[in-house]
């Protein structure tokens, strides 16, 4: 049953959304465990969607301790086809300074201890992820940013998010390398979202909430956890703003996104050789093509 097509992911800093209406709390179980906490069913302007705090509302898991694909899987069971994820970034370019949003277009892997697939265990795919953030979502985005005109906040459409391992934060030796790579910024959770999104054929996009230079910046202080949390408050709401723009606007004019038939051609096993026990984890990836 759809409970809502769009849904937020909201990572360090923002664990609720005040502006969501007529709020219900559904503790969702999926076939990949129970995501980081109960998802939040909440009316924006009249348009249902479904919130979930990242890392837990109390901040309890670590990067590379989310349960990403409980995360996404969840999402899919409550009929989201849109998923925006907020995520606290550093910055790898003198231009993008915090408090600033980035819209990213593309992503670098540094992670070494996620599992980011839904397949494995008799099934194989290959999804296509060239382009790995859905281009429309992330210009709806993007414009919803643009049209708010926030106060010190500079809008950067594009750029590279590299998603270390973490804990700990770069060294400058790592922290310079990306930004070699032509890198824009830095965070630890967004890749796998996005490539597991793309498995369940959910249009995914990033707005990225600079709060920091890292650690490369000659003239600023190294990031600690006391600088991101100072500016993600700044940063939370207006990131509240831009979601609910970005909601009003999707549910106006919902867009195409080739991730909603990202399956079409990626799946390499003849479903008929695929066990009843995968097929039924699956069920709700595959039925369309069954
Ligand atoms: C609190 S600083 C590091 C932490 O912040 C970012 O979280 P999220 O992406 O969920 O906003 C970063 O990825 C790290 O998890
Ligand atoms: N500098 C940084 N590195 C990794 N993740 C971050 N999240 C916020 N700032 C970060």
């Amino acid at each position: 049953m759809t409970e809502a097509r769009i849904g937020i992911i909201g990572g360090s800093g923002l664990y609720k959304m005040d502006a969501l209406k007529d709020v219900e709390e559904v503790k969702v179980d999926t076939p990949f465990g129970s995501p980081s906490d109960a998802v939040i069913l909440g009316t924006l302007d009249g348009t249902r969607v479904a919130f979930l705090a990242r890392h837990g509302r109390n901040h309890t898991f670590l990067p590379s301790e989310l349960p990403f694909r409980a995360n996404i899987y969840a999402m899919k069971q409550l009929g989201v086809e849109y998923l925006i994820s907020a995520s606290a970034v550093g910055s790898l370019k003198e231009e993008a300074k915090p408090l600033d949003m980035v819209v990213p277009d593309q992503f670098i892997d540094r992670t070494k201890n996620r599992v980011s697939t839904f397949f494995g265990e008799g099934i194989v795919a290959h999804i296509a992820f060239g382009d790995p953030v859905c281009h429309n979502l992330a210009g709806v985005l993007a414009d919803a940013i643009a049209s708010l005109n926030l106060p010190d906040v500079t809008l950067h459409r594009g750029g590279t998010y590299v998603c270390m391992e973490g804990p700990a934060f770069s060294t400058k030796a790592e922290s310079n390398l990306y930004r070699s790579w032509g890198a824009t910024v830095i965070g630890m959770t967004n890749l796998p979202e996005a490539k597991l999104a793309r498995e369940a054929e959910i249009a995914y996009a990033t707005l990225a909430l600079v709060t920091d230079y890292d650690c490369w910046h000659p003239d600023h202080d190294s990031v600690t956890v006391e600088m991101v949390v100072n500016n993600l408050q700044r940063n939370a709401v207006n990131a509240q703003k831009v979601i609910q723009e970005t909601v009003r606007r999707l549910s106006d004019n919902p867009p195409a996104s080739v991730a909603h038939s990202a399956l079409k051609y990626a799946i390499l096993t003849p479903l008929d050789k695929v066990s009843t026990a995968t097929k039924e984890k699956l069920g709700l990836l595959l039925k369309k093509y069954i």
